[in-house]
C-alpha cells in the first residue's frame, strides 16, 4: 500500500480480519473516496466512459450522482469497488487502492455495500437465505447450522428483524428469491447491503422499482445507515434533490457539483 491515501484517511485496517461476534455487531464509520484524473474507456467505444474525473467525498458525506442514462454513473459507481479498472488516474477508498493488493482489495470490498441497478440475488433460495448470505465470510458453525436450518442466527435475529418489517419483507423472508417482484427483490438487497452495516454504501437506481412510501424508506435508510458514506447513482433529479450534495454526470465528465442543481444546470445536464 502506498502513502498516497493521506494519514487524515479513515483506514479499514484489521476489521476485515475480525471474524468474531462483535463485528457483526459493530457500526462502522464511513471512509473517505478520493479519485483524481480518472479516466476510463471500454473497448467497444471511441470515447472515453470516465474523463478525467476528479471527486473527493468525506468521511459520512451523502452523495447522489446524478445524470441521464450512459453518463458513466455505474461505471464511476464499478470503479470503486474495483470492477472497472481506470486507464488513467488514480482511486482511493478510505487511503486503500481498489486496485491493489489483494489483502487492500478484500479488506475494501468488505467494507462496502453495493445495490446493483440489476439485484444479484441468487435464485433457489429464500429470500431469508439471500439477506444474511453477503455476510457469509463472518460466519461461525452455529451461524452455518442456521442458515441450513432455514433460520436466522441469533446475533443477526434482531437486527434482520427491524430492517424486515420496516422494509415490509417480513412475509417474503421463505419464499424463493425469483418467486418475488422486481420491487420486493429491490427491497431484500437493499435490506441485505444494511444488514452489512458498510462503510461505503454504493447504490444504483435503488428506489427505480419501488412504491412512493417504499422508496422514502429506503432512502432514508440509505442516508441512515450508520455513519457510512453514500454515493447514489439516479437519473431521478426529485431523488437527488434529497441529497445535500449533488454531482451530475454527462458523457462521463462532471458537470455539476454542488447542492441541487437549478433548472438552468438541469437542462445542461440532460439537453440532448
Ligand atoms: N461493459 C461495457 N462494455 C462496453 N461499454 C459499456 C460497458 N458498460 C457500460 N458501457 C457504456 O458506458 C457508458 C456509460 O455506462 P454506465 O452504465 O456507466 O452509465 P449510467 O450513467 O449508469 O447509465 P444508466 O442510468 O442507463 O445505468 C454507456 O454508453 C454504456 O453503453
Amino acid at each position: 500500500m502506498d502513502d498516497q491515501g493521506g494519514s487524515t484517511a479513515y483506514r479499514i485496517d484489521g476489521a476485515a480480519d475480525r471474524i468474531d461476534s462483535s463485528d457483526a455487531d459493530r457500526i462502522g464509520g464511513g471512509v473517505d473516496v478520493v479519485l483524481t484524473g480518472v479516466t476510463a474507456t471500454f473497448d467497444s467505444r471511441a470515447e472515453p466512459v470516465l474523463d478525467r474525473i476528479d471527486l473527493r467525498v468525506a468521511e459520512g458525506e451523502a452523495v447522489a450522482l446524478l445524470g441521464s442514462s450512459g453518463a458513466g454513473k455505474s461505471t464511476l459507481l464499478r470503479v470503486l469497488l474495483g470492477a472497472v479498472r481506470p486507464v488513467a488516474g488514480q482511486v482511493r477508498v478510505g487511503g486503500l487502492d481498489p486496485f491493489g493488493t489483494p489483502t487492500e482489495v478484500r479488506r475494501l470490498r468488505q467494507a462496502a455495500g453495493f445495490i446493483r441497478q440489476r439485484d444479484d440475488l441468487v435464485p433457489g433460495l429464500t429470500a431469508r437465505t439471500n439477506l444474511l448470505i453477503g455476510q457469509a465470510a463472518r460466519w461461525r458453525l452455529p451461524d452455518w447450522l442456521a442458515v441450513l436450518r432455514g433460520a436466522v442466527p441469533a446475533r443477526y435475529a434482531a437486527r434482520v428483524d427491524t430492517l424486515v418489517h420496516r422494509h415490509g419483507i417480513a412475509h417474503l423472508l421463505g419464499r424463493r428469491i425469483e418467486h418475488l417482484s422486481g420491487g420486493q427483490r429491490q427491497r431484500v438487497a437493499l435490506v441485505r447491503a444494511l444488514l452489512g452495516q458498510p462503510r461505503l454504501l454504493l447504490a444504483d437506481e435503488t428506489t427505480s422499482g419501488l412504491d412512493p412510501v417504499r422508496a422514502e424508506a429506503a432512502i432514508e435508510d440509505l442516508r441512515n445507515a450508520g455513519e457510512a458514506t453514500l454515493l447514489v447513482a439516479t437519473h431521478d433529479v426529485a431523488l437527488a434533490g434529497r441529497f445535500p450534495r449533488v454531482v451530475a454526470l454527462r458523457d462521463g465528465r462532471i458537470v455539476h457539483d454542488g447542492p441541487p442543481p437549478d433548472a438552468a444546470t438541469m437542462e445542461l445536464i440532460y439537453a440532448a
